[in-house]
């Protein structure tokens, strides 16, 4: 993505100011051609009286520099001491190099964020990019699981759109694998329900939730018992496509309880339409390159892998771009892979014109990441990128205890049911209140508690005070700061707000 910022942060600044240090060594001490600076960060340090900001720099270059971490990070400290920004660097430890700024750097950042005002942070010259999110399977109602994914993919969206690039929310559905059709059969058992046959407990397999009763008296009323006379191969696809076009008008609805709406549903199904179809296509492409063989897969190591099985197959070779082994695209009943469609898809958001992707996707696809990287390098000749964001586990409390399961779902807890009882500006901040791989806990009883201990208050309480800051400089050390926030900003822009903040 274009790295021209009109105001560049000041962590963004300093670390270019690191980079600069080390190129300056690398050129005077000969360090061998294309070093990789891009593991070198600066962030702000553990412990807060150590300075401003700490650099990993002298660690991570070391080995290559043929140094010691240690007189490496002395050799960087002392360039380092040479800058106008910089009032202090200190090594510590095996080599972390601390810095603190001049005050005026500060005072400086500051005054960038308020003649920028709410146009800070943007950049020019955005990129096209697709978000991917929520995607749930059109299945059920969605969880707290999704919704966390769900608020971070749309939080992740909004800051980019902000940014400057042109964003594009998308939701892929996956309505063409056995769990539509198991959706299918236990909508039909509704629609027998539905009509007035007695169907008793809900077999083991199939989904057992209240939620699919208005599907049954949907395909009730619109079809009477027609589809009783048929055979399954008859009436599933009729039913299929009903259950899963009114699971998505739920999911749909619960997403715009959290102020959440997609530009772009994609079926999975669509891929493999009659005629057009995608993943033959994909397939093709990559046969044409070479990345597709017929093959054996060696047993897996260690834990048993799912898709693993001893026979000559389709393979993807994703070896050949990053991933452990190989991946089979065709299952041994001839249908395709779910991630054959994967690739397929994938290679649609190129096409349409998305060389940046960004997926959200839910922990349990951690060990799906390096496959669907490897195909998007071999699909895009690697002018294309994924990015993928694991959402971590989301423990549903109330007051310290874990939240059983609903009724209306079956087994889970629905997003509907968590945004019903503490409203949408609470759910929203609570899912983005820890970093998007951490397990978070979601107490709903903290949450609408008036405390310190509840974040949701505390940063209403925060607000509060921030006004407060204001009303008591105007009445004791600016008289002529201004009431209204615009003219306020201005104000400050221009005042000696560089004197306020720094030591007298
Ligand atoms: N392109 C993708 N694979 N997106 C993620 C799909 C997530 C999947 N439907 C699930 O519910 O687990």
């Amino acid at each position: 993505m274009p790295q021209t910022s009109s105001s560049l942060h000041l962590f963004a600044d300093v670390l270019a100011r690191v980079h600069g240090a080390c190129r300056a060594l690398a050129a005077d001490f000969s360090w061998p051609e294309g070093i990789d600076f891009s593991r070198v960060v600066v962030e702000p340090p553990r412990d807060a009286s150590h300075g401003d900001m700490a650099t990993n720099a002298a660690m991570v270059l070391a080995k290559e520099a043929k140094a010691k971490p240690r007189d490496l990070a002395e050799q960087i400290a002392e360039r380092l001491r040479a800058d106008a920004l910089i009032a202090r660097v200190d090594v510590a430890g095996p080599g972390f190099i601390n810095l603190t700024l001049k005050p005026a750097a500060w005072a400086e950042a500051l005054r960038t964020v308020l003649r920028e005002g709410a146009e800070y942070g943007r950049i020019r010259g955005g990129a096209k990019v697709n978000v991917e999110y929520v995607s749930a399977n059109p299945t059920g109602p969605m969880h707290v699981g999704h919704c966390r994914g769900a608020v971070f993919g749309d939080a992740l969206a909004s800051l980019l759109q902000f940014a400057g690039h042109d964003v594009t929310r998308e939701y892929y559905i996956n309505d063409a694998g056995a769990q539509v059709d198991v959706l299918a059969r236990s909508a039909f058992l509704r629609y027998r329900e539905a009509l007035g046959e007695d169907i008793g407990a809900i077999p083991e397999g199939l989904y057992p939730g209240d939620y699919l009763k208005p599907v049954g008296q949907a395909l009730a009323t619109e079809h009477g018992d027609k589809l009783l006379a048929m055979s399954e191969a008859q009436w599933l696809p009729t039913v299929r496509a009903k259950a899963i076009a009114m699971m998505m008008d739920e999911i749909k609805d619960d997403l715009a309880a959290l102020n959440i709406r997609h530009d772009v549903f994609f079926s999975e199904r669509s891929l493999i339409e009659t005629g057009n179809n995608k993943v033959a296509e994909t397939i093709d492409f990559l046969k044409a390159k070479g990345d597709i063989y017929e093959g054996r897969l060696p047993p897996p190591k260690g834990a048993p892998v799912e898709d693993w099985e001893d026979r000559e197959q389709l393979l993807f070779r994703a070896t050949a771009y990053g991933d452990d082994v190989d991946r089979p695209l065709i299952k041994s009943d001839g249908s395709y892979t779910y991630f054959a469609s994967d690739i397929a898809y994938h290679k649609n958001k190129f096409d349409r014109g998305f060389a940046e992707m960004i997926d959200v996707w839910g922990a349990d696809h951690g060990g799906y990441i390096k496959r669907m990287q490897a195909a998007v390098k071999a699909t895009t000749s690697a002018t294309g990128s994924l990015d993928v964001k694991i959402v971590q586990l989301v423990k549903l409390l109330r007051n310290g205890e874990p939240v059983k399961m609903s009724k209306r779902s079956g087994d889970f807890v629905t997003l509907r049911e968590v945004v019903d009882e503490v409203g949408q500006d609470a759910v929203r901040f609570m899912m983005l209140y820890r970093k998007n791989d951490a397990v978070l806990d979601f107490d709903l009883a903290k949450v609408m508690e008036q405390s310190r201990d509840n974040p949701v208050f505390y940063v209403q309480y925060g607000h509060a005070r921030g006004h407060s800051i204001f009303r008591n400089a105007r009445a004791e050390v600016f008289p002529e700061l201004p009431e209204d926030a615009g003219a306020r900003i201005a104000w400050l822009a221009e005042s000696a707000v560089g004197t306020a903040v720094g030591p007298r």
